[in-house]
């Protein structure tokens, strides 16, 4: 996993520095957790090797659907394939497939399939594997760095700061000191405070409630990976963004519907892009859009981008979804 990486020719189209640190000071209580190295690290990516090309993976955090969460397994399959590359290579893309729900209960273990060495790229297949049957099956291809004049990207949209806005947790903590928050809507924002999700979401657009008009499927965040994770290991930066690329990614698909809820849904496939260097642990806006819904499918497409305006990581997923309408006498 070392990677000193420290320069990457393909990305300053915008002249700026992607280190840049949080201009306004936080509070003390935040920078004391950010001083932590990230548990991404220390744990949910730290895998222990079993046999050749053989890994076995912990979980740390376990959505309410108490199926495994899918960025964990993408973000530990892609650790188990980047052991097999050399250091000279980078990713610069993966390709999944959730066949089975995770089990919370036991370990998974990933098996490493050397597809192809080539001169430029390296392909990987990674099986991830419980009750010896796959819950995943992945692909990711590594590539040297080979510098083109061909260089083009979309401009970032315009948001606000981080240090504009509060965290989800902040705006949850301010919405429950409100009189007369409904009790369904405050065992549900307590629930959301509880969660032990090592990564950090500031919203553009905060809608702390259950009860929300439809709207067109696009929303936008910061994010980072919780605690410190510090510079110079890519292949790191790009297995935590693996994990939290999934995480309030699928939902995007049912902004476009109000008035119903998902009974079921869990993402069916999930591809990423890498383009150039990035810190996941430093705020990186997420740009998350539903180009299309139907046959209880949805498809969400995401771009983070460095708050320099850089474009470091593309994504897309299909999920399916269940949904049922929501009680009007329950209703929020
Ligand atoms: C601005 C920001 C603000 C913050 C916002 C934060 C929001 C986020 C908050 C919190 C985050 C929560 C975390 C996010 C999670 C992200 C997504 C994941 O990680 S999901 C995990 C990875 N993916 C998988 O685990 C799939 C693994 N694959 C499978 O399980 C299978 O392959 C599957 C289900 C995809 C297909 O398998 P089959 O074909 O056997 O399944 P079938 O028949 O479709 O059944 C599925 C369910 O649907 C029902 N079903 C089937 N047909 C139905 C029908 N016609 N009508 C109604 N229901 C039906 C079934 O009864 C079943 O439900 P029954 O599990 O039994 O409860």
């Amino acid at each position: 996993m070392a990677d000193t990486r420290a320069t990457d020719e393909t990305s300053d189209n915008t002249g700026g520095n992607h280190s840049s640190g949080d201009g306004n000071p936080e509070s003390r209580e935040v920078e004391k957790i950010r001083d932590l190295k990230s548990v991404l690290v220390t744990s949910v990516l730290n895998l222990e090797e079993l046999d050749v090309n053989l890994y076995r993976g912990t979980h740390h955090w376990v959505p309410r659907s108490r199926r495994l969460f899918g960025g964990q397994i993408v973000g530990q399959a892609l650790v188990a394939a980047a052991k097999s590359v050399g250091d000279d290579v980078y990713v610069h893309s993966l390709h999944c497939y959730f066949v089975r729900a995770g089990d919370p209960t036991v370990a998974v273990l990933y098996q490493v399939d050397h597809i192809r060495d080539g001169r430029s790229f390296m392909v990987r297949s990674v099986r991830a594997i419980q009750h010896g049957q796959p819950i995943l099956i992945c692909q990711a291809s590594f590539h040297k760095l080979q510098p083109s004049p061909l260089q083009h990207q979309f401009t970032m949209p315009m948001v606000p700061p981080p240090e504009d806005l509060l965290t989800e947790e902040q705006l949850i903590h301010l919405y429950l000191t409100k009189p007369n928050v409904p009790e369904k809507l405050r065992q549900f924002l307590n629930q959301r405070l509880a969660n032990e999700v090592p990564i950090e979401i500031k919203p553009i657009q905060p809608q702390p409630s259950l009860r929300r008009p439809a709207t067109e499927p696009r929303k936008l965040f910061w994010v980072r990976a919780q605690g410190h994770i510090g510079e110079g290991n890519m292949k790191l930066h790009c297995c935590v963004a693996a994990y939290i690329s999934d995480y309030a990614f699928l939902d995007t698909a049912m902004l476009s519907l109000a008035d119903y809820k998902a009974k079921f849904f869990a993402s069916l496939d999930h591809s990423m892009w890498f383009h150039t260097t990035f810190r996941s642990d430093e705020w990186m806006l997420y740009e998350c859009e539903s180009p299309w819904a139907a046959n209880s499918r949805g498809l969400v497409q995401g771009r983070m981008w460095r708050r320099d305006g850089v474009l470091a990581v593309s994504c897309s997923q299909e999920g399916v979804f269940r949904v049922q309408p929501v009680n009007h006498r329950n209703k929020l």
